[in-house]
């Protein structure tokens, strides 16, 4: 893989908060074009990874490149756009308007990109006539539809997603999962995101990297990590890997 097809790379990635060592020294790459999930179980080091990643995170150990950029500057160019897990709409304002804000922090003062991002992201949403209601009234699945349409309209060169489907019903969660596989396939996007759920991300995923207390347990396609390892599903390869299961 050449330099200019690689999205993400990360080599020897460690943090430490206080005494604690989250993450132990992460290394993987994400090329253009990729859907590429990191999953764990709760703690792993997920959140922590994606923020440095994102430019949110900015003391770390190791080496991340964002198309070849420290992940502030990739950040500062408006080349990431960042999902976090507890991410909300504001709730005084319209679906419409929470689309109109974020588009014009991307579109910089450029009216026609701006009205081209929120045309789009009521597109992605799929909201209907209820994009015009306050989001106070919108259930969380629709919040969340939302905020994942606010997150891609802006066409980055890089999404990053923290637990896109977490705390959803199984017909939010579906529809959020159709939403991203449309938006990489129609766009050929470029695509992080983190997950516990192994069966989503076998579902969305073009590769993953699977982490544990801070560490990779394995990274790869998806069937090849359930192959190699003689599972059914990448759930019980995870448990053979990190527990001998
Ligand atoms: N600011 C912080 N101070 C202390 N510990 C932290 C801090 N941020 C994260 N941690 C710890 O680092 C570890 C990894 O956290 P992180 O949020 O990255 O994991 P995660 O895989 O995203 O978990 P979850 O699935 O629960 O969101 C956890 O043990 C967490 O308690």
């Amino acid at each position: 893989m050449t330099e200019n097809q690689l999205a993400v790379s990360v080599t020897d990635l460690r943090k430490k908060i206080g005494n604690k060592e989250i993450l132990k020294g992460l290394s993987f790459n994400v090329s253009n074009g990729e859907v590429f999930g990191i999953v764990g179980p709760n703690g792993a080091g997920k959140t922590t990874t994606l923020r440095i990643i994102s430019g949110i995170i900015r003391s770390y150990y190791g080496d991340v490149k964002i198309f070849g950029l420290a992940p502030a500057e990739a950040k500062q160019r408006g080349y990431i756009s960042y999902m976090p897990e507890d991410a909300f709409p504001y709730e005084k304002l319209t679906g419409y308007e929470n689309l109109e804000f974020y588009a014009e922090l991307y579109a910089k003062g450029d009216k026609e990109l701006k009205d081209k991002y929120v045309k789009l992201g009521v597109e992605i949403s799929g909201l209907g006539k209820r994009i015009y209601d306050k989001t106070a009234e919108y259930s969380r699945g629709m919040k969340r539809r939302l905020i994942i349409a606010r997150t891609l309209m802006v066409m980055p060169k890089l999404t990053v997603l923290d637990e896109p489907t977490s705390a959803l019903d199984v017909e939010s969660a579906v529809r959020i999962r159709n939403i991203i596989l449309d938006m990489a396939r129609k766009y050929n996007m470029t695509i992080i995101l983190s997950s516990h759920n192994m069966l989503e991300v076998e579902y969305l995923c073009d590769r993953i990297i699977l982490i544990n207390d801070g560490k990779a347990v394995s990274y790869g396609k998806p069937e090849e990590i359930i192959k190699s390892t003689s599972s059914k599903n990448l759930e019980e390869a995870f448990l053979k890997l990190v527990f001998g299961d």
